[in-house]
């Protein structure tokens, strides 16, 4: 027999190996004439071989033999033992591709490691996800294979095929980011790979954000740990996966870790030997190959798993989390000098790093996944929530239905019978004054986790990174970080806060409030956010936003003449401001002042914003102004002078200069606020609409059986739909692309919604008759609110200008 090795040079005994083959490998030559050894160069973990055996003439046998690496090993890794294991339940129980194994040698003294032969797959393995050199069709149809092959694995039925003790089933996410926390601190530090602290606060990122479903069992399955692209074998002429290989971090748990670790391509370039770490998504997608929700949809419709929109963001990071993890533990192998993959392990200490940077890039963003399935893919849903998806485009998610739910029984429960009472403390002579059950709903919505449901997740993240440096385990804090939702989800739910003008407030999601600690979190400072922010998130104090000034045209905020001046380490601040709204409640304590501090500076820099305690000498609370005689009181739109305030220079939010970009910044999420509010006053005007019109006659007939009414029922319920899709349309853009570009339709949502609430609600005040316009139903004080937002955050015009401007710049560029 002559033996021969190729490719990196193997340190054990072929004819030992050999031997032992022939009597426990079915079918293994008994004397073959010559042996080749070679080391598959790709991967780094298990050092992989392929078998030739000849038994003489041009008969050749293959096998693939995969073995533990030498030397000191990291606690659990290199089990090839329950790769083993799975290959063998799988294979013979189960559809799911996978190589068939022979036999498994726990005893080292064989060739110095335990290891596994299983059988050669001839086919094509594709080692980069761009699929260079085939034709688009045919990519399409590896990326749908693949989907197919991971939801195939993951139906299988471990309990049956006696796997069903190969892993603890629940809590996985939270045991597997403590196990690789610890792997990471193992494998970094002096004399080893270095350490990144960012690291360490992706860890507790990731302790603060694992899914609620994954402290369940019910839910877990075989999970392969290692999924992508590179570790399939496909058919050699047919687009179909005929082996799932590399099985050392398979486990039951959580199946959606698997699926975001397969998509990690799209966001990061995962090759090591490669410098450049930007994914597919951000260097182009080679044609025929799915974007990231196409790959997903077909994996959720192949496995009937729900859309996973709510909590993609953990699982993605976490999948960055665990590579950069690998990544370090396989320099440190390197640097150790006991790592398979050369140059591969070297870099992996800078492809570590990269990972890390991506975690944190992917969990800034806003919106990460749309709200639903691409379509095309949507009528392949078949649970009951996806039924919902095949009614239209904007569907609330489950988490949201149920946050809606509770929401509309606070309102019925206590908002709306307390209307009458609240209006009548507003119209006393303590009007300025606070009602004492107002602050009692106030406590009871925070218990019922109805509390800031405003503050988006990305932002809840920042107050947590930057108030306790991304460790928090203050649970009272978190309870004050709102739900986790996106705009778009908020949406649903400040519709129905919008359908009282008592309501938002009960729930900390009032206008400025919600405008100014949403400044706080993107602009302000440590300092600044634990003096006025916190109490603000826990509703101890209110604000308000003191921009527009009675004697300039405010809606052109470079007019604004309010003097800012620095004068050693102060501001001295002079000027007269108008419709300061909030500034006249018993709670407001700040106030965000906009004014100038260089005259000199480019037209969009001379403004800055700075933070003035109401309580500051010279601060004047002149008087209310009315909207059609409602004061608003105890909230109230106030005249506020300032003569010669002085605040601290600390008090600058951002940096001097910065005015207009905050104030640009600010009106994104708040201007959509009121639109969402205004589809809920109309939805009001609605409903009340139709209850009067069925109770009340005229000539013979309820007003209901008027063909007039019908026409102009109808008419409003075709106005408010269209508005509704609209906003839903700019919130869910605002979360996809941002406010810059979100501002056309963000704008068109401005203007669109007042002018359709108006109309709605004009409406069923005149199905009203008298009673429309008195007080005695809350339809005027509906009306006159809409009709402030046809002015404030900026009059219609200069709407319709942005709209038209954008209009014409994309037919220039035709
Ligand atoms: C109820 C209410 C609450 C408010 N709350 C606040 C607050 O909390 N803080 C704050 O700072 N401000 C607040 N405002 C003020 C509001 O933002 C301003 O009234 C608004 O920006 C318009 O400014 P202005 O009143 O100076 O009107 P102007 O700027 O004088 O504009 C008057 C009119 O000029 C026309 N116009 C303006 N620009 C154009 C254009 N480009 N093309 C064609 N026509 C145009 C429009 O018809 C516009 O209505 C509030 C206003 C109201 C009514």
């Amino acid at each position: 027999m002559t033996v021969q090795a190729s490719g990196v040079v193997h340190d054990f005994n072929v004819d030992v190996l050999v031997h032992y083959c022939s009597q426990h490998v079915q079918a293994f030559p008994l004397a073959p004439t010559h042996v080749k050894v070679s080391q598959f160069g790709h991967g780094q973990s298990n050092p992989t071989y392929l078998l030739e055996v000849s038994l003489g003439g041009s008969s050749v046998k293959q096998y693939v033999l995969r073995k533990k690496p030498a030397g000191k090993l990291l606690q659990s890794a290199h089990a090839v033992e329950r790769e083993f294991q799975v290959l063998n339940a799988l294979g013979a129980h189960t559809l799911v591709p996978v190589p068939k194994v022979f036999c498994l040698c726990t005893d080292s003294a064989v060739i110095g490691t335990p290891f596994y032969i299983m059988e050669y797959l001839e086919g094509r393995i594709f080692l980069d996800p761009k699929l260079p050199g085939l034709a688009p069709n045919r990519r399409r149809q590896i990326y749908s294979a693949t989907a197919k092959a991971l939801a195939s694995l993951h139906s299988a039925d471990v309990d049956a095929i006696g796997l069903g003790k190969y892993g603890r089933r629940d809590n996985y996410c939270k045991r597997q980011v403590d196990r690789w926390a610890k792997q990471y601190l193992a494998s970094t530090g002096e004399g080893k790979s270095p350490r990144n602290p960012k690291m360490l606060e992706l860890v507790d990122w990731l302790q603060q954000h694992i899914p609620s479903e994954d402290s369940s069992s019910a839910k877990a399955g075989l999970v392969h740990g290692d999924f992508r692209i590179d570790n399939l074998v496909f058919h050699p002429i047919e687009d179909k996966v005929i082996g799932i290989l590399d099985w050392e971090l398979s486990t039951l748990g959580n199946q959606m870790c698997d699926v975001a670790y397969s998509t990690l391509h799209y966001l990061v370039d995962v090759d090591v030997d490669k410098l450049q770490n930007e994914g597919i998504e951000a260097t182009g997608i080679p044609e025929g190959i799915p974007s990231l929700p196409e790959y997903l949809a077909d994996y959720c419709s192949a496995s009937g798993k729900p859309w996973p929109v709510d909590e993609w963001k953990f699982y993605v990071a976490f999948s960055l989390f665990r590579g950069a993890s690998i990544c370090a533990g396989v320099h440190c192998r390197w640097i150790m000098g006991n790592a398979s993959g050369g140059k591969r392990a070297q870099n992996s200490g800078l492809k570590g790093d990269a990972l890390i940077g991506a975690a944190w890039s992917f969990i800034e963003q806003k919106s990460v996944l749309p709200q639903h399935p691409p379509s095309g893919h949507r009528g392949q849903f078949n649970n009951s929530e996806d039924q919902n998806a095949l009614s239209g485009g904007f569907v609330p998610t489950k988490k949201v239905v149920e946050l809606r739910d509770r929401l509309m029984k606070f309102m019925e429960d206590h908002i709306y019978p307390m209307e009458s009472e609240f209006n009548k403390l507003a119209n006393s002579s303590m009007r300025w004054t606070v009602h004492p059950d107002e602050e009692k709903l106030k406590e009871m919505a925070k218990k019922q986790g109805l509390w800031n449901l405003w503050l988006p997740l990305d932002s809840a993240a920042r107050a947590r990174k930057l108030l306790f440096d991304g460790k928090n385990d203050n649970k009272a804090f978190d309870q004050l970080l709102g739900a986790g939702l996106s705009n778009l989800e908020y949406g649903y739910l400040c519709e129905v806060m919008g359908r009282s003008v008592w309501a938002p407030q009960v729930f900390n999601c009032g206008a400025p409030d919600t405008g100014n600690m949403e400044v706080l979190l993107r602009y302000g400072n440590k300092e600044q956010m634990q003096e006025w922010l916190v109490p603000l998130l826990e509703g101890k104090i209110r604000s308000a936003f003191a921009m527009t000034e009675p004697q300039v045209a405010s809606s052109d905020a470079t007019n604004i003449e309010c003097s800012i001046k620095r004068q050693g380490d102060s501001y001295i601040i002079n000027g007269k401001k108008w419709w300061t709204s909030g500034a006249m409640d018993p709670r407001c304590k700040i106030l965000i002042v906009m004014g100038k501090t260089d005259l000199s500076a480019p037209k969009h820099k001379q403004q800055s914003m700075v933070l003035v305690d109401i309580q500051s000498p010279g601060v004047q609370v002149i008087r209310p102004l009315t909207v059609f005689g409602f004061d608003e009181a105890p909230h109230g739109h106030a005249e506020v002078h300032f003569e010669n305030v002085c605040v601290p220079a600390k008090n600058v939010l951002l940096a001097e200069g910065g005015g207009f970009e905050i104030a640009q910044g600010r009106l994104g999420p708040g201007r959509l606020h009121h639109c969402m509010r205004l589809i809920g006053a109309a939805e009001r005007g609605m409903e009340l609409m139709v209850q009067r019109a069925l109770q009340r006659k005229t000539f013979g007939k309820f007003i209901a059986q008027h063909g007039s009414f019908q026409a102009d029922l109808a008419k409003c319920r075709v106005e408010l739909e269209k508005t509704r899709l609209l906003v839903l349309e700019a919130a869910d853009q605002l979360d996809r692309v941002g406010n810059k570009k979100a501002r056309g339709i963000l704008a068109m949502a401005k203007v669109a919604a007042p002018n359709m609430a108006l109309k709605v609600i004009d409406m069923a005040m005149q199905v009203h008759g008298g009673a429309g316009l008195s007080g005695d139903t809350v339809l005027s004080h509906l009306y006159a609110t809409a009709r402030t937002l046809r002015i404030a955050d900026g009059p219609d015009e200069v709407h319709l200008g942005t709209i038209a401007k954008l209009e014409l710049q994309k037919a220039s560029k035709l």
